[in-house]
């Protein structure tokens, strides 16, 4: 029964996702000063974890329970592989909603935005909470599209494990390698779970095997399936050596909350348990050969016979190497068809880690705290460290800030932390230093003008542009210099459309968008030199001061729009000290944009060879003079267009590929390989991104409808000279 909880109205402006994700950052125990509010949640919520009639007391199981019972977890996959089904599944038999939704019905809790339902997919990572056997499990669905890669970067960042969900017919995709990538640099555990083993063309072993290979990792193979595509109906538990089947009796809208678990036995069995046998061998010699512990546990006891290696011993020992990030356990089952979801439960709260194996304590304090359930929040008195939640009316945070109550007091709790972790620290600890690790945001590749309906509308615009900004760092608004229209800038056509329909339904303002262009960049190909002077005098002050620059190619790793800066042996220390941060600031500046088409500039070197300035003379002053310089040597310079080459990879079925082939040599593409994967081709090559504007939709009628494709910016490259010209009499308008 929904608990009797008094009705709480939220506006729901307030409560963006960007409080979702900022408080993802902070993992704090806050004390809420306010009186516990009422909420009444509009879905069909069965019940709210741990929350029973009226009772407060109970509600405070809801945000105290025991740190080493609670899982954050984060599904992330690549394009359509499952998330949102399975983490639907999930909430069901957890016993928070009443009724399964499916995402081409539109209908289910963790895609909840008008977007998400209409398009079916995933744009915004969702939270929900739930318990499973004794664990509070904090879930975030994150979305597949490459264009929302963001959201899964900032959610891994605060979360201790991850289920990767993979398509078992198509086993690694693009977007799987990206995500695991993300995972990978912030050190979450993970498990696999290979979905839709019902799907034509599902194969467990291929789609182990692309694990084996292409994320370089050692899958974990703790079950088997019970026939595969059509034929599967359960799986083999290789660990407990049972066979778990889900009603396969009853009609096919079976919704898989029943399942039955029995031994393999010589009789019933013989074939699978032979198979299983050796699948748990190879699992006990698998794990020996990562953690000694356990290897000398089973060298020791049970070498004549791992048969007799009991389950109980071998849970502890792959949680250990999962924890550890050494082998990732690999599950299987179908989320549509309603098979293999508890079993996937059982291994998030088995295997992946607690908060406080992997947490900060800072103590907080905050005006109003909620439970995130989807687009449902339930207020609270209180939470403990490790667990998710949000808060509202935040003024200057953005997504990635740590939140702390005072630089004393973070200070103080993380010494206090230190001498938990018996580090005692001898010098004092910088604020800076107390930093929960940030979200590494991707520069945008495409961008537009967007205009209001009227000038009288630009302030709503500009609230609601600096409010989406604030929640999707991947969103970015300039303004240009020259024409004053407002540009945004995005991470993919489909980004972009998303963010402009948020617009219209979320903050009322019907907006214009220009022609989607690409995010260029620019360098330069030779070594120059240039003087410049500021003389201004403000009131009573003079500003003089005169710089001396050089600039040179200096290619870097990757392609990012941040300067290598260096200075000559002559520049006097003390100047140095004082200026420094003004100088470096100026040379950002003129960084960002380039002499050519006003684009950022990357791969340069920049030299101050001399400063002499003027006694008095502001930063400021030093700063606009530097950037000035800088520019000025960069004219000189002969200068290069460089455009974004995208890594691309097309599924095709084997008829359409031809077609598909003749297509992508029109787009200047270059063909790396193509993969056989099951029924499929898949076709992994190179192409600039201005020739794949609408490319979906030519892929769509290539390929009938049948073909996908993902795309991720790979790195800069020089565009030739006709090609360049060609833009550059464009954007002058000659063309
Ligand atoms: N055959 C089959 N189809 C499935 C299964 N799980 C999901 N699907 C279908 O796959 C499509 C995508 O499912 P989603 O759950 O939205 O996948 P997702 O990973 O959340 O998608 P994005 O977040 O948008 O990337 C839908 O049409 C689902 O019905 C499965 O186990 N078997």
């Amino acid at each position: 029964m929904l608990t009797k909880l008094k009705k709480f109205i939220m506006n729901q402006q307030k409560v963006s996702s960007l409080h979702i994700n900022h408080m993802y950052s902070c993992r704090t125990t806050v004390i809420l000063k306010g009186l516990i509010s009422q909420v009444f949640l509009r879905r069909n919520y069965s019940s709210l974890p741990g929350v029973t009639e009226n009772d407060v007391k109970s509600l405070r199981s809801i945000i105290n329970p025991s740190i080493s019972k609670i899982r954050n977890i984060g599904i992330m996959a690549h394009i359509d592989a499952g998330k949102t089904t399975t983490t639907e599944r999930i909430l069901y038999y957890s016993g928070y909603i009443r009724s399964l939704g499916d995402v081409d019905d539109g209908d289910t809790v963790t895609d909840f935005m008008a977007q998400e339902r209409e398009r079916g997919i995933t744009i915004q990572s969702a939270a929900v909470t739930f318990d499973w056997k004794g664990y509070r499990v904090n879930l975030i669905d994150t979305p597949g599209h490459v264009d929302f890669t963001l959201e899964v970067e900032r959610c891994l960042r605060v979360l201790d494990g991850a289920v990767a969900v993979f398509d078992a017919s198509a086993g690694v995709e693009a977007q799987t390698l990206t995500v695991w990538r993300q995972a990978d640099k912030h050190h979450v555990p993970r498990i696999c779970f290979l979905n839709k083993m019902d799907k034509t063309g599902a194969s467990f072993n291929y789609a182990v095997d692309s694990i084996r290979e292409k994320l370089k990792t050692k899958p974990l193979l703790l079950q088997l399936p019970i026939g595969e595509a059509k034929s599967f109906k359960g799986l083999v538990d290789v660990v407990t050596m049972e066979k778990v089947m889900w009603n396969t009796h009853t009609s096919n809208h079976d919704d898989g909350k029943h399942f039955v678990r029995e031994p393999l036995t010589e009789l019933k069995d013989p074939e699978l348990l032979k198979e299983a046998k050796e699948a748990r061998n190879a699992l006990i010699e698998q794990i020996a050969d990562l953690d000694d512990e356990f290897a000398d546990l089973v060298l020791g006891e049970f070498i004549e016979n791992f048969d007799l290696l009991p389950p109980e011993k071998l849970h502890p020992a792959i949680r250990k190497v999962t924890v550890a990030q050494r082998a990732v356990p690999v599950l299987c089952g179908s989320a549509l068809k309603n098979k293999g979801i508890q079993p996937l439960l059982d291994a998030v709260t088995m295997y992946l880690p607690s908060p406080d194996e992997r947490s900060n304590e800072f103590l907080e304090r905050i005006s109003r705290l909620l439970l995130p359930f989807a687009d449902q929040h339930i207020e609270i008195p209180s939470l403990t460290a490790g667990n998710i939640a949000l808060t509202v009316g935040l003024k200057q945070t953005s997504t990635g800030d740590t939140i702390v109550s005072s630089k004393s007091s973070a200070l103080a709790a993380a010494r206090r932390a230190r001498r938990n972790e018996g580090k005692m620290h001898k010098h004092n600890m910088e604020p800076g230093s107390l930093l929960l690790a940030g979200v590494e945001i991707p520069e945008p590749v495409f961008f537009c003008t967007i205009e209001p309906p009227s000038v009288a509308k630009q302030p709503e615009l500009d609230r609601a542009l600096n409010c989406l900004q604030r929640e999707d760092p991947s969103l970015k608004v300039r303004l240009d210099p020259d024409s004053g229209q407002t540009i945004l800038c995005g991470m993919g056509e489909l980004h972009i459309e998303i963010i402009n329909d948020r617009i219209k339904r979320e903050y009322g303002v019907e907006t214009f968008l220009g022609p989607l262009q690409i995010a260029y960049r620019e360098t330069i190909l030779n070594s120059a030199h240039a003087t410049d002077t500021l003389d201004r005098t403000l009131g009573e002050k003079r500003h003089l001061v005169t710089v001396d620059v050089e600039v040179r190619p200096c290619a870097r790793e990757k392609s990012e729009v941040i300067p290598v800066i260096e200075y000559a042996e002559n520049i006097r220390e003390e100047l140095l000290q004082e200026f420094q941060e003004a100088i470096e600031n100026g040379i950002r500046n003129a960084y960002l944009q380039g002499p050519l088409l006003g684009f950022p500039i990357q791969d340069v070197a920049v030299t101050l060879c001399s400063l002499t300035l003027h006694p008095g003379t502001s930063t400021t002053m030093v700063s606009a003079c530097v950037s000035r310089c800088v520019q000025k040597a960069l004219k000189k310079a002969d200068k290069q267009v460089l455009e974004p080459f995208m890594n691309l990879e097309v599924t095709v079925t084997g008829d359409y590929l031809s077609s598909v082939l003749a297509d992508l040599a029109q787009r200047r593409g270059s063909i790396q390989e193509i993969q056989s994967r099951q029924d499929n081709r898949v076709v992994v090559g190179s192409v600039p991104l201005a020739e794949m504007m609408g490319y979906s939709t030519v892929l769509r009628t290539l390929s009938s409808g049948t073909a996908t494709f993902a795309l991720e910016l790979s790195n800069y490259q020089a565009m030739n000279l006709q090609d360049q010209n060609a833009l550059l009499n464009r954007r002058s308008g000659l063309a």
